[in-house]
Protein backbone atom coordinates (compact mmCIF):
# COMPACT_ATOMS: atom_id res chain seq x y z
CA UNK A 1 0.00 0.00 0.00
CA UNK A 2 1.49 3.48 -0.94
CA UNK A 3 0.74 5.84 1.41
CA UNK A 4 0.27 9.45 0.09
CA UNK A 5 1.38 12.54 2.21
CA UNK A 6 0.73 16.25 3.57
CA UNK A 7 3.54 18.31 3.43
CA UNK A 8 3.30 18.62 7.35
CA UNK A 9 3.09 15.18 7.59
CA UNK A 10 6.68 14.28 5.90
CA UNK A 11 8.10 16.83 8.04
CA UNK A 12 6.74 14.75 10.95
CA UNK A 13 9.07 12.11 9.66
CA UNK A 14 12.04 13.62 9.20
CA UNK A 15 11.64 15.44 12.32
CA UNK A 16 10.89 11.54 14.29
CA UNK A 17 14.07 10.14 11.97
CA UNK A 18 16.45 13.37 12.89
CA UNK A 19 15.52 13.75 16.61
CA UNK A 20 15.68 9.42 17.20
CA UNK A 21 19.81 10.47 16.17
CA UNK A 22 19.69 7.54 14.11
CA UNK A 23 20.30 9.93 11.05
CA UNK A 24 21.47 13.63 10.07
CA UNK A 25 19.68 16.50 8.23
CA UNK A 26 22.57 16.37 6.62
CA UNK A 27 22.43 12.88 5.57
CA UNK A 28 18.80 13.16 4.66
CA UNK A 29 19.64 16.08 2.45
CA UNK A 30 22.32 14.26 0.63
CA UNK A 31 20.62 11.14 -0.29
CA UNK A 32 17.68 13.47 -1.09
CA UNK A 33 20.09 15.19 -3.77
CA UNK A 34 21.98 11.96 -4.35
CA UNK A 35 18.10 10.70 -5.28
CA UNK A 36 17.81 13.64 -7.82
CA UNK A 37 20.77 12.79 -9.69
CA UNK A 38 20.09 8.98 -9.81
CA UNK A 39 16.79 10.14 -11.37
CA UNK A 40 17.71 12.77 -13.75
CA UNK A 41 20.10 10.02 -15.24
CA UNK A 42 17.38 7.52 -15.57
CA UNK A 43 15.16 10.39 -17.28
CA UNK A 44 17.64 11.34 -19.53
CA UNK A 45 20.26 8.08 -19.84
CA UNK A 46 22.48 10.00 -22.51
CA UNK A 47 23.06 12.79 -20.00
CA UNK A 48 25.09 10.13 -18.38
CA UNK A 49 27.60 9.34 -21.47
CA UNK A 50 29.44 13.38 -20.80
CA UNK A 51 28.66 16.06 -19.24
CA UNK A 52 26.55 18.71 -19.75
CA UNK A 53 25.59 22.11 -18.43
CA UNK A 54 22.91 22.43 -15.73
CA UNK A 55 21.07 25.79 -14.06
CA UNK A 56 20.60 25.11 -10.88
CA UNK A 57 18.00 27.86 -9.16
CA UNK A 58 18.59 27.32 -4.84
CA UNK A 59 15.74 28.91 -2.62
CA UNK A 60 15.77 29.85 1.02
CA UNK A 61 15.30 26.70 2.79
CA UNK A 62 16.47 22.94 2.68
CA UNK A 63 14.64 22.68 -0.70
CA UNK A 64 17.52 25.00 -1.95
CA UNK A 65 19.95 22.80 0.21
CA UNK A 66 19.06 19.95 -1.76
CA UNK A 67 19.92 22.04 -5.09
CA UNK A 68 23.19 22.69 -3.98
CA UNK A 69 23.92 19.22 -3.33
CA UNK A 70 22.41 18.61 -6.78
CA UNK A 71 25.01 21.12 -8.10
CA UNK A 72 28.07 19.73 -6.20
CA UNK A 73 27.36 15.96 -7.71
CA UNK A 74 27.00 17.47 -10.87
CA UNK A 75 30.15 19.54 -10.74
CA UNK A 76 31.85 16.17 -9.73
CA UNK A 77 30.55 14.69 -12.60
CA UNK A 78 32.52 17.34 -14.98
CA UNK A 79 29.49 19.45 -15.59
CA UNK A 80 29.32 22.69 -16.51
CA UNK A 81 26.92 24.10 -13.79
CA UNK A 82 25.15 27.74 -12.56
CA UNK A 83 23.86 28.23 -9.86
CA UNK A 84 21.19 30.89 -8.43
CA UNK A 85 20.52 31.92 -5.08
CA UNK A 86 16.91 32.87 -3.93
CA UNK A 87 17.76 35.62 -0.78
CA UNK A 88 20.72 35.94 0.98
CA UNK A 89 22.23 32.45 1.15
CA UNK A 90 23.85 33.12 4.63
CA UNK A 91 20.44 33.60 5.93
CA UNK A 92 19.60 29.55 4.72
CA UNK A 93 18.77 27.46 7.69
CA UNK A 94 22.06 24.89 9.05
CA UNK A 95 22.32 22.04 6.71
CA UNK A 96 21.40 24.09 3.43
CA UNK A 97 24.15 26.68 4.63
CA UNK A 98 26.71 23.90 5.10
CA UNK A 99 25.93 22.59 1.15
CA UNK A 100 25.72 25.99 0.45
CA UNK A 101 29.38 26.69 2.09
CA UNK A 102 30.55 22.97 -0.05
CA UNK A 103 29.16 24.27 -3.43
CA UNK A 104 31.20 27.56 -2.97
CA UNK A 105 34.59 25.49 -3.08
CA UNK A 106 33.48 24.71 -6.38
CA UNK A 107 31.99 27.47 -7.82
CA UNK A 108 29.80 30.79 -7.48
CA UNK A 109 26.70 31.78 -6.75
CA UNK A 110 24.48 34.72 -8.73
CA UNK A 111 21.50 36.14 -6.73
CA UNK A 112 17.93 35.03 -8.74
CA UNK A 113 16.70 37.52 -10.96
CA UNK A 114 14.89 37.22 -14.23
CA UNK A 115 17.49 39.63 -15.91
CA UNK A 116 20.63 37.47 -14.25
CA UNK A 117 18.92 34.23 -15.83
CA UNK A 118 18.80 35.31 -18.90
CA UNK A 119 21.90 37.43 -19.20
CA UNK A 120 23.34 34.02 -17.62
CA UNK A 121 22.49 32.47 -21.52
CA UNK A 122 20.21 30.36 -19.77
CA UNK A 123 18.56 29.15 -23.02
CA UNK A 124 21.32 26.63 -23.42
CA UNK A 125 20.84 24.52 -20.66
CA UNK A 126 20.59 20.86 -21.10
CA UNK A 127 19.26 20.56 -17.14
CA UNK A 128 17.26 23.30 -15.35
CA UNK A 129 17.05 22.33 -11.50
CA UNK A 130 14.12 23.96 -9.73
CA UNK A 131 15.02 23.82 -5.96
CA UNK A 132 13.53 26.53 -5.10
CA UNK A 133 10.90 25.97 -2.83
CA UNK A 134 9.62 22.30 -1.61
CA UNK A 135 7.63 21.06 1.29
CA UNK A 136 7.96 24.59 3.14
CA UNK A 137 6.01 26.68 0.57
CA UNK A 138 3.55 28.84 2.62
CA UNK A 139 2.16 31.42 0.55
CA UNK A 140 2.34 32.40 -3.03
CA UNK A 141 5.51 33.19 -4.55
CA UNK A 142 5.97 36.62 -6.32
CA UNK A 143 9.06 38.97 -7.52
CA UNK A 144 11.71 37.77 -9.03
CA UNK A 145 11.75 34.05 -7.95
CA UNK A 146 7.93 34.48 -9.64
CA UNK A 147 9.24 36.16 -12.97
CA UNK A 148 11.74 33.17 -13.64
CA UNK A 149 9.50 30.63 -12.81
CA UNK A 150 7.02 32.38 -15.60
CA UNK A 151 9.81 32.29 -18.02
CA UNK A 152 10.42 29.40 -17.52
CA UNK A 153 7.37 28.05 -17.73
CA UNK A 154 7.04 30.01 -21.30
CA UNK A 155 5.89 33.40 -20.57
CA UNK A 156 8.40 34.39 -23.14
CA UNK A 157 7.84 31.85 -25.50
CA UNK A 158 10.68 29.57 -24.75
CA UNK A 159 10.16 26.13 -24.44
CA UNK A 160 12.40 25.03 -20.84
CA UNK A 161 9.74 22.34 -20.12
CA UNK A 162 11.21 18.98 -21.42
CA UNK A 163 14.99 20.44 -19.12
CA UNK A 164 12.91 20.94 -15.92
CA UNK A 165 13.17 19.07 -13.19
CA UNK A 166 11.65 19.84 -10.30
CA UNK A 167 12.58 18.84 -6.24
CA UNK A 168 9.81 17.75 -4.52
CA UNK A 169 7.17 19.78 -6.12
CA UNK A 170 7.36 22.43 -9.06
CA UNK A 171 7.89 25.93 -7.26
CA UNK A 172 4.84 27.47 -6.08
CA UNK A 173 2.51 24.02 -6.00
CA UNK A 174 1.26 23.49 -2.87
CA UNK A 175 1.94 19.83 -1.98
CA UNK A 176 -0.85 19.36 0.34
CA UNK A 177 -4.07 20.43 -2.41
CA UNK A 178 -1.98 19.97 -5.97
CA UNK A 179 -2.64 24.23 -6.39
CA UNK A 180 -0.66 26.83 -7.74
CA UNK A 181 -0.90 28.95 -5.37
CA UNK A 182 -2.02 32.67 -5.72
CA UNK A 183 -3.31 31.88 -9.74
CA UNK A 184 -6.65 31.56 -10.63
CA UNK A 185 -6.25 28.53 -13.67
CA UNK A 186 -3.44 26.91 -12.01
CA UNK A 187 -0.68 27.64 -14.93
CA UNK A 188 2.37 29.86 -13.99
CA UNK A 189 1.85 31.41 -17.63
CA UNK A 190 -0.70 32.32 -19.52
CA UNK A 191 -1.77 29.27 -21.76
CA UNK A 192 1.34 27.44 -20.46
CA UNK A 193 -0.30 24.42 -18.21
CA UNK A 194 2.64 22.24 -17.98
CA UNK A 195 6.82 22.98 -15.99
CA UNK A 196 8.66 20.16 -15.23
CA UNK A 197 9.75 17.47 -17.51
CA UNK A 198 9.97 15.14 -13.83
CA UNK A 199 9.28 16.06 -10.35
CA UNK A 200 12.01 13.89 -7.96
CA UNK A 201 10.15 13.43 -4.37
CA UNK A 202 11.25 11.41 -1.39
CA UNK A 203 10.15 8.59 0.60
CA UNK A 204 6.75 8.88 -0.24
CA UNK A 205 4.30 10.63 -2.61
CA UNK A 206 2.70 14.31 -1.53
CA UNK A 207 -1.00 14.60 -2.12
CA UNK A 208 -0.66 17.96 -4.33
CA UNK A 209 1.72 16.07 -6.91
CA UNK A 210 -1.77 13.40 -7.82
CA UNK A 211 -4.28 16.39 -7.15
CA UNK A 212 -5.86 19.09 -9.61
CA UNK A 213 -2.78 20.89 -11.30
CA UNK A 214 -0.11 19.08 -9.57
CA UNK A 215 0.39 15.82 -12.33
CA UNK A 216 0.11 18.99 -15.36
CA UNK A 217 2.87 20.86 -13.54
CA UNK A 218 4.69 17.58 -12.11
CA UNK A 219 5.22 16.45 -15.89
CA UNK A 220 6.39 12.80 -14.26
CA UNK A 221 6.93 11.51 -10.60
CA UNK A 222 10.00 10.12 -9.42
CA UNK A 223 9.82 8.74 -5.90
CA UNK A 224 13.38 8.40 -4.45
CA UNK A 225 14.17 6.30 -0.89
CA UNK A 226 15.88 8.43 1.25
CA UNK A 227 15.97 6.01 4.18
CA UNK A 228 12.69 7.46 6.31
CA UNK A 229 10.46 4.16 6.21
CA UNK A 230 11.28 3.06 9.60
CA UNK A 231 10.22 6.56 10.36
CA UNK A 232 6.94 6.17 8.23
CA UNK A 233 5.73 3.03 9.11
CA UNK A 234 6.34 3.14 13.32
CA UNK A 235 6.91 5.12 16.46
CA UNK A 236 6.51 9.26 16.61
CA UNK A 237 6.66 9.65 12.82
CA UNK A 238 3.38 7.62 12.36
CA UNK A 239 1.66 8.86 15.46
CA UNK A 240 2.17 12.34 14.70
CA UNK A 241 0.38 11.95 10.90
CA UNK A 242 -2.88 9.94 11.44
CA UNK A 243 -5.46 10.55 9.56
CA UNK A 244 -3.60 8.52 6.67
CA UNK A 245 -4.57 8.84 3.02
CA UNK A 246 -3.32 6.03 0.51
CA UNK A 247 -2.92 6.25 -2.83
CA UNK A 248 -4.67 3.51 -4.91
CA UNK A 249 -1.87 1.88 -7.71
CA UNK A 250 -1.14 -1.02 -9.76
CA UNK A 251 1.73 -1.61 -7.53
CA UNK A 252 -1.28 -1.84 -4.68
CA UNK A 253 -3.09 -4.09 -6.75
CA UNK A 254 -1.58 -7.69 -6.83
CA UNK A 255 0.95 -8.29 -4.53
CA UNK A 256 -0.98 -10.70 -2.35
CA UNK A 257 -3.46 -13.07 -4.78
CA UNK A 258 -5.83 -14.14 -2.00
CA UNK A 259 -7.16 -10.98 -2.11
CA UNK A 260 -6.54 -10.33 -5.79
CA UNK A 261 -9.53 -7.76 -6.31
CA UNK A 262 -8.48 -5.33 -3.89
CA UNK A 263 -6.10 -2.30 -4.40
CA UNK A 264 -6.20 -2.05 -0.50
CA UNK A 265 -5.78 -5.83 0.08
CA UNK A 266 -9.24 -6.22 1.91
CA UNK A 267 -10.41 -10.03 2.37
CA UNK A 268 -12.84 -10.68 -0.24
CA UNK A 269 -15.21 -13.14 0.31
CA UNK A 270 -14.95 -15.02 -2.81
CA UNK A 271 -12.00 -16.56 -2.91
CA UNK A 272 -12.68 -18.12 0.54
CA UNK A 273 -15.97 -19.45 -1.10
CA UNK A 274 -14.07 -20.83 -3.82
CA UNK A 275 -11.72 -23.06 -2.06
CA UNK A 276 -14.44 -23.74 0.26
CA UNK A 277 -16.05 -25.67 -2.43
CA UNK A 278 -19.39 -22.82 -1.95
CA UNK A 279 -19.29 -21.17 -5.50
CA UNK A 280 -23.35 -21.13 -5.57
CA UNK A 281 -24.24 -18.06 -7.37
CA UNK A 282 -25.56 -16.28 -4.00
CA UNK A 283 -22.27 -16.66 -2.83
CA UNK A 284 -21.11 -13.79 -4.70
CA UNK A 285 -24.31 -11.33 -3.32
CA UNK A 286 -27.22 -10.37 -5.25
CA UNK A 287 -27.47 -6.67 -6.89
CA UNK A 288 -30.54 -4.54 -7.42
CA UNK A 289 -30.23 -1.85 -9.97
CA UNK A 290 -32.73 0.30 -9.74
CA UNK A 291 -33.87 1.55 -13.18
CA UNK A 292 -35.82 4.68 -14.61
CA UNK A 293 -38.63 4.88 -16.72
CA UNK A 294 -38.88 4.18 -20.33
CA UNK A 295 -36.39 6.01 -22.62
CA UNK A 296 -34.04 6.01 -19.35
CA UNK A 297 -32.98 2.63 -18.59
CA UNK A 298 -29.87 3.00 -20.12
CA UNK A 299 -27.94 3.84 -17.73
CA UNK A 300 -29.26 0.92 -15.33
CA UNK A 301 -28.63 -1.56 -17.39
CA UNK A 302 -24.98 -0.36 -18.12
CA UNK A 303 -24.83 -0.23 -13.95
CA UNK A 304 -26.45 -3.70 -14.07
CA UNK A 305 -23.86 -5.34 -16.71
CA UNK A 306 -20.54 -3.92 -15.02
CA UNK A 307 -21.79 -5.24 -11.65
CA UNK A 308 -22.43 -8.76 -13.09
CA UNK A 309 -19.21 -8.43 -14.92
CA UNK A 310 -17.07 -7.38 -11.94
CA UNK A 311 -18.51 -10.69 -10.25
CA UNK A 312 -21.73 -10.24 -8.34
CA UNK A 313 -23.79 -13.53 -8.64
CA UNK A 314 -26.93 -12.34 -9.20
CA UNK A 315 -27.95 -8.89 -10.74
CA UNK A 316 -31.99 -7.54 -10.81
CA UNK A 317 -33.07 -4.55 -12.67
CA UNK A 318 -36.13 -3.24 -10.67
CA UNK A 319 -38.12 -1.74 -13.60
CA UNK A 320 -41.36 0.83 -13.61
CA UNK A 321 -44.02 -1.32 -15.49
CA UNK A 322 -43.87 1.32 -18.50
CA UNK A 323 -40.33 0.43 -18.84
CA UNK A 324 -40.29 -3.70 -18.34
CA UNK A 325 -40.50 -4.33 -22.41
CA UNK A 326 -37.33 -1.68 -23.24
CA UNK A 327 -35.70 -3.51 -21.08
CA UNK A 328 -36.55 -7.22 -21.86
CA UNK A 329 -35.60 -6.69 -25.41
CA UNK A 330 -32.12 -5.28 -23.89
CA UNK A 331 -30.98 -8.20 -21.75
CA UNK A 332 -29.85 -11.06 -20.95
CA UNK A 333 -27.83 -12.12 -17.94
CA UNK A 334 -30.04 -9.16 -15.71
CA UNK A 335 -32.96 -10.67 -14.09
CA UNK A 336 -36.04 -7.74 -14.25
CA UNK A 337 -38.67 -6.99 -11.84
CA UNK A 338 -41.33 -4.77 -12.13
CA UNK A 339 -41.69 -1.86 -9.22
CA UNK A 340 -44.03 0.21 -9.96
CA UNK A 341 -43.73 1.86 -6.85
CA UNK A 342 -42.04 2.34 -3.50
CA UNK A 343 -44.18 -0.10 -1.83
CA UNK A 344 -43.93 -2.64 -4.55
CA UNK A 345 -39.45 -1.80 -3.82
CA UNK A 346 -40.00 -1.93 -0.28
CA UNK A 347 -41.48 -5.63 -0.57
CA UNK A 348 -39.05 -6.74 -2.96
CA UNK A 349 -36.33 -5.86 -0.51
CA UNK A 350 -38.05 -8.60 2.24
CA UNK A 351 -35.92 -10.64 0.55
CA UNK A 352 -32.37 -10.48 2.23
CA UNK A 353 -30.66 -12.13 -0.34
CA UNK A 354 -30.72 -8.65 -2.34
CA UNK A 355 -27.73 -7.90 -0.59
CA UNK A 356 -26.26 -4.54 -2.19
CA UNK A 357 -28.29 -1.78 -4.30
CA UNK A 358 -27.75 1.28 -6.73
CA UNK A 359 -29.98 3.81 -7.30
CA UNK A 360 -29.87 6.98 -9.11
CA UNK A 361 -28.47 6.65 -12.86
CA UNK A 362 -31.77 7.24 -15.23
CA UNK A 363 -33.93 7.42 -12.26
CA UNK A 364 -35.54 10.78 -12.34
CA UNK A 365 -36.06 13.64 -10.22
CA UNK A 366 -40.14 13.17 -9.20
CA UNK A 367 -41.93 12.33 -5.77
CA UNK A 368 -42.39 9.31 -6.74
CA UNK A 369 -38.40 8.43 -7.10
CA UNK A 370 -37.52 10.36 -3.60
CA UNK A 371 -39.95 7.71 -2.25
CA UNK A 372 -37.97 4.96 -3.73
CA UNK A 373 -34.69 6.23 -2.81
CA UNK A 374 -36.05 6.43 1.05
CA UNK A 375 -37.30 2.75 0.84
CA UNK A 376 -33.74 1.90 -0.56
CA UNK A 377 -31.96 4.31 2.44
CA UNK A 378 -34.46 2.60 5.15
CA UNK A 379 -33.05 -0.77 4.15
CA UNK A 380 -29.72 -0.07 5.93
CA UNK A 381 -27.83 -1.94 2.80
CA UNK A 382 -25.34 -1.71 1.37
CA UNK A 383 -26.07 1.03 -1.25
CA UNK A 384 -24.60 3.46 -4.17
CA UNK A 385 -26.05 6.29 -4.61
CA UNK A 386 -25.54 7.75 -7.95
CA UNK A 387 -26.57 10.88 -10.34
CA UNK A 388 -30.89 11.59 -9.50
CA UNK A 389 -30.21 10.04 -6.25
CA UNK A 390 -28.03 12.30 -5.52
CA UNK A 391 -29.98 15.46 -6.79
CA UNK A 392 -32.79 14.13 -4.54
CA UNK A 393 -30.62 13.58 -1.22
CA UNK A 394 -29.42 17.06 -1.81
CA UNK A 395 -32.68 18.47 -1.57
CA UNK A 396 -34.52 16.68 0.85
CA UNK A 397 -33.34 17.21 4.54
CA UNK A 398 -35.10 13.83 5.26
CA UNK A 399 -33.59 11.41 2.91
CA UNK A 400 -30.45 12.92 3.68
CA UNK A 401 -30.80 11.33 7.16
CA UNK A 402 -31.48 8.21 6.20
CA UNK A 403 -27.82 7.98 5.09
CA UNK A 404 -26.35 5.55 6.82
CA UNK A 405 -22.03 4.10 7.04
CA UNK A 406 -23.25 1.38 4.49
CA UNK A 407 -23.82 3.78 1.70
CA UNK A 408 -21.45 5.06 -1.19
CA UNK A 409 -22.26 8.05 -2.79
CA UNK A 410 -20.61 9.01 -6.06
CA UNK A 411 -20.86 12.91 -6.91
CA UNK A 412 -19.01 14.46 -10.06
CA UNK A 413 -18.11 18.42 -9.03
CA UNK A 414 -21.53 19.61 -9.95
CA UNK A 415 -23.75 16.93 -7.54
CA UNK A 416 -20.84 17.44 -4.80
CA UNK A 417 -21.68 21.38 -4.83
CA UNK A 418 -25.25 20.56 -4.60
CA UNK A 419 -25.15 18.21 -1.80
CA UNK A 420 -22.07 20.24 0.31
CA UNK A 421 -22.13 23.92 -1.16
CA UNK A 422 -20.13 25.05 2.10
CA UNK A 423 -17.27 22.25 1.84
CA UNK A 424 -17.57 22.83 -1.95
CA UNK A 425 -17.68 26.76 -1.59
CA UNK A 426 -13.90 26.59 0.67
CA UNK A 427 -12.40 23.99 -2.17
CA UNK A 428 -13.18 26.42 -4.88
CA UNK A 429 -12.29 29.76 -3.47
CA UNK A 430 -9.13 30.41 -5.42
CA UNK A 431 -6.71 31.71 -2.56
CA UNK A 432 -3.55 30.62 -1.06
CA UNK A 433 -5.34 28.53 1.41
CA UNK A 434 -4.02 25.11 0.64
CA UNK A 435 -7.22 23.46 1.51
CA UNK A 436 -7.71 20.25 -0.70
CA UNK A 437 -9.96 17.92 -2.63
CA UNK A 438 -9.15 15.49 0.24
CA UNK A 439 -9.75 17.76 3.09
CA UNK A 440 -13.29 18.61 1.33
CA UNK A 441 -14.07 14.59 1.15
CA UNK A 442 -13.32 13.75 4.01
CA UNK A 443 -15.69 16.60 5.44
CA UNK A 444 -18.29 15.68 3.42
CA UNK A 445 -17.73 11.91 4.68
CA UNK A 446 -18.31 13.34 7.78
CA UNK A 447 -21.25 15.73 7.53
CA UNK A 448 -23.01 12.63 5.60
CA UNK A 449 -22.34 9.91 7.45
CA UNK A 450 -20.99 7.68 4.62
CA UNK A 451 -18.39 6.50 1.83
CA UNK A 452 -18.33 9.59 -0.73
CA UNK A 453 -16.53 9.24 -3.60
CA UNK A 454 -15.47 12.51 -5.64
CA UNK A 455 -15.11 11.95 -9.04
CA UNK A 456 -12.49 13.55 -11.39
CA UNK A 457 -9.04 12.73 -12.84
CA UNK A 458 -7.97 12.95 -9.13
CA UNK A 459 -10.78 10.34 -7.56
CA UNK A 460 -11.07 10.91 -3.83
CA UNK A 461 -12.58 8.43 -1.82
CA UNK A 462 -13.59 9.09 2.40
CA UNK A 463 -15.23 7.09 5.13
CA UNK A 464 -16.70 9.12 7.96
CA UNK A 465 -13.83 8.21 10.11
CA UNK A 466 -11.28 9.97 8.10
CA UNK A 467 -9.86 7.01 6.30
CA UNK A 468 -8.85 7.75 2.63
CA UNK A 469 -7.49 7.07 -0.60
CA UNK A 470 -6.89 8.89 -3.79
CA UNK A 471 -7.00 7.03 -6.94
CA UNK A 472 -5.51 9.52 -9.74
CA UNK A 473 -5.59 8.69 -13.57
CA UNK A 474 -2.95 10.99 -13.93
CA UNK A 475 0.90 10.33 -15.05
CA UNK A 476 1.04 6.20 -16.64
CA UNK A 477 -2.34 5.66 -15.07
CA UNK A 478 -3.56 8.51 -17.52
CA UNK A 479 -7.53 7.62 -19.25
CA UNK A 480 -8.65 10.36 -20.90
CA UNK A 481 -10.66 8.33 -22.62
CA UNK A 482 -12.83 7.65 -19.58
CA UNK A 483 -14.50 11.11 -19.93
CA UNK A 484 -17.79 9.53 -22.00
CA UNK A 485 -21.27 9.57 -21.65
CA UNK A 486 -22.43 6.24 -19.30
CA UNK A 487 -18.85 6.35 -17.90
CA UNK A 488 -20.54 7.19 -14.34
CA UNK A 489 -22.74 4.47 -14.36
CA UNK A 490 -20.46 2.23 -15.19
CA UNK A 491 -18.54 3.16 -11.91
CA UNK A 492 -21.87 3.07 -9.84
CA UNK A 493 -22.47 -0.42 -11.19
CA UNK A 494 -18.81 -1.32 -10.15
CA UNK A 495 -19.48 -0.49 -7.05
CA UNK A 496 -22.31 -2.06 -6.43
CA UNK A 497 -21.32 -5.58 -7.77
CA UNK A 498 -18.20 -5.20 -5.50
CA UNK A 499 -20.78 -4.66 -2.41
CA UNK A 500 -22.67 -7.43 -3.33
CA UNK A 501 -19.40 -9.68 -3.12
CA UNK A 502 -19.34 -8.42 0.41
CA UNK A 503 -16.70 -5.54 -0.06
CA UNK A 504 -16.98 -2.51 2.59
CA UNK A 505 -18.37 0.00 0.96
CA UNK A 506 -14.74 2.34 1.34
CA UNK A 507 -13.05 -0.85 -0.50
CA UNK A 508 -15.63 -0.66 -3.01
CA UNK A 509 -15.41 2.34 -3.87
CA UNK A 510 -11.35 2.06 -4.27
CA UNK A 511 -11.36 -1.13 -5.93
CA UNK A 512 -14.43 0.26 -8.39
CA UNK A 513 -12.36 3.33 -9.18
CA UNK A 514 -9.11 1.42 -9.30
CA UNK A 515 -10.90 -0.93 -12.45
CA UNK A 516 -13.05 1.50 -14.11
CA UNK A 517 -9.87 3.33 -15.08
CA UNK A 518 -7.75 0.06 -15.95
CA UNK A 519 -10.74 -0.72 -18.32
CA UNK A 520 -10.48 2.64 -19.81
CA UNK A 521 -6.84 1.93 -20.29
CA UNK A 522 -7.14 -1.46 -21.25
CA UNK A 523 -9.76 0.10 -23.99
CA UNK A 524 -8.00 2.99 -25.01
CA UNK A 525 -9.19 6.11 -27.93
CA UNK A 526 -12.26 5.62 -29.19
CA UNK A 527 -13.98 4.52 -25.60
CA UNK A 528 -17.54 4.24 -25.07
CA UNK A 529 -19.38 3.50 -21.59
CA UNK A 530 -20.70 -0.15 -22.92
CA UNK A 531 -16.85 -1.15 -24.03
CA UNK A 532 -16.22 -0.29 -19.81
CA UNK A 533 -17.62 -3.53 -18.42
CA UNK A 534 -16.63 -5.95 -21.80
CA UNK A 535 -12.83 -4.97 -20.68
CA UNK A 536 -13.14 -6.49 -17.27
CA UNK A 537 -13.01 -10.15 -18.30
CA UNK A 538 -9.54 -9.12 -19.20
CA UNK A 539 -8.35 -6.85 -16.31
CA UNK A 540 -9.70 -9.61 -14.13
CA UNK A 541 -8.00 -12.28 -15.47
CA UNK A 542 -4.70 -10.17 -15.07
CA UNK A 543 -5.05 -9.16 -11.73
CA UNK A 544 -5.34 -12.28 -10.62
CA UNK A 545 -2.48 -13.48 -12.35
CA UNK A 546 -0.51 -10.73 -11.32
CA UNK A 547 -0.09 -8.41 -14.09
CA UNK A 548 -2.09 -5.93 -13.61
CA UNK A 549 -1.49 -2.62 -14.39
CA UNK A 550 1.26 -3.26 -17.03
CA UNK A 551 -1.03 -2.74 -19.46
N1 LIG B 1 13.78 18.48 6.43
C1 LIG B 1 14.58 17.53 6.00
O1 LIG B 1 15.21 16.86 6.75
C2 LIG B 1 14.72 17.29 4.57
C3 LIG B 1 14.24 18.20 3.68
N2 LIG B 1 14.41 18.06 2.40
C4 LIG B 1 14.10 19.15 1.49
O2 LIG B 1 13.68 20.27 2.21
C5 LIG B 1 12.47 20.76 1.70
C6 LIG B 1 11.72 21.40 2.80
O3 LIG B 1 12.54 22.38 3.34
P1 LIG B 1 12.00 23.62 4.14
O4 LIG B 1 11.08 23.15 5.18
O5 LIG B 1 13.15 24.41 4.54
O6 LIG B 1 11.09 24.38 3.11
P2 LIG B 1 11.38 24.99 1.66
O7 LIG B 1 12.79 24.91 1.31
O8 LIG B 1 10.40 24.37 0.77
O9 LIG B 1 10.95 26.50 1.84
C7 LIG B 1 11.04 27.15 3.06
C8 LIG B 1 11.60 28.53 2.93
O10 LIG B 1 10.95 29.26 1.93
C9 LIG B 1 10.30 30.40 2.51
N3 LIG B 1 9.08 30.56 1.75
C10 LIG B 1 8.01 29.74 1.75
N4 LIG B 1 7.12 30.15 0.82
C11 LIG B 1 7.67 31.23 0.22
C12 LIG B 1 7.26 32.11 -0.80
N5 LIG B 1 6.11 31.93 -1.42
N6 LIG B 1 8.06 33.11 -1.18
C13 LIG B 1 9.23 33.31 -0.57
N7 LIG B 1 9.70 32.53 0.44
C14 LIG B 1 8.91 31.49 0.81
C15 LIG B 1 10.15 30.08 3.94
O11 LIG B 1 10.07 31.25 4.69
C16 LIG B 1 11.43 29.30 4.19
O12 LIG B 1 12.52 30.18 4.29
C17 LIG B 1 11.82 19.60 1.03
O13 LIG B 1 10.96 20.02 0.02
C18 LIG B 1 13.02 18.84 0.52
O14 LIG B 1 13.38 19.36 -0.75
C19 LIG B 1 15.26 17.00 1.89
O15 LIG B 1 16.56 17.48 1.92
C20 LIG B 1 15.17 15.76 2.70
C21 LIG B 1 15.42 16.05 4.11
K1 LIG C 1 11.04 22.94 -6.00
Amino acid sequence: MTEILTAAQMRSIEQAAIESGEVTGLELMERAGRGVVEAVFEEWPSYRLSPRRAIVLCGPGNNGGDGYVVARLLRDLHWDVTVFSLGDPEKLPPDAKTNYRRWLALGDVQPLSERAFRAAGAGYADLYVDALFGTGMSRPVSGEAWSVLTHLAGRNGDDYAPYIVAIDAPSGLCLDSGRLLGTANGSYAHGHNRFAALTVTFDSPKQGQFLADGPGLCGKLAVKDIGLRKWRETGAGRAMRLPQTVLVTDRSVVPDRRHALSPLRVPVKSERNIHAGHTHKFSFGHGVIVSGGAGRTGAARLAARSALRVGAGLVSLAVPPDAAAEVAAQITAPMMRAVPDAGAMAEMLTDARLNAICIGPGLGLGPNHAALVETVLKTGRPTVLDADALSLVARDDQLRNLLHQNCVLTPHNGEFKRLFPEIEARLSTPSAQSFSKVDAVRAAAAEAGCTVLLKGRDTVIATPQGQCAIHAAVYERAAPWLATAGSGDVLAGLIAGLLAQGYAAFEAAATGAWLHVECARQFGPGLIAEDLPEQLPGVLRRVISGEAGRV
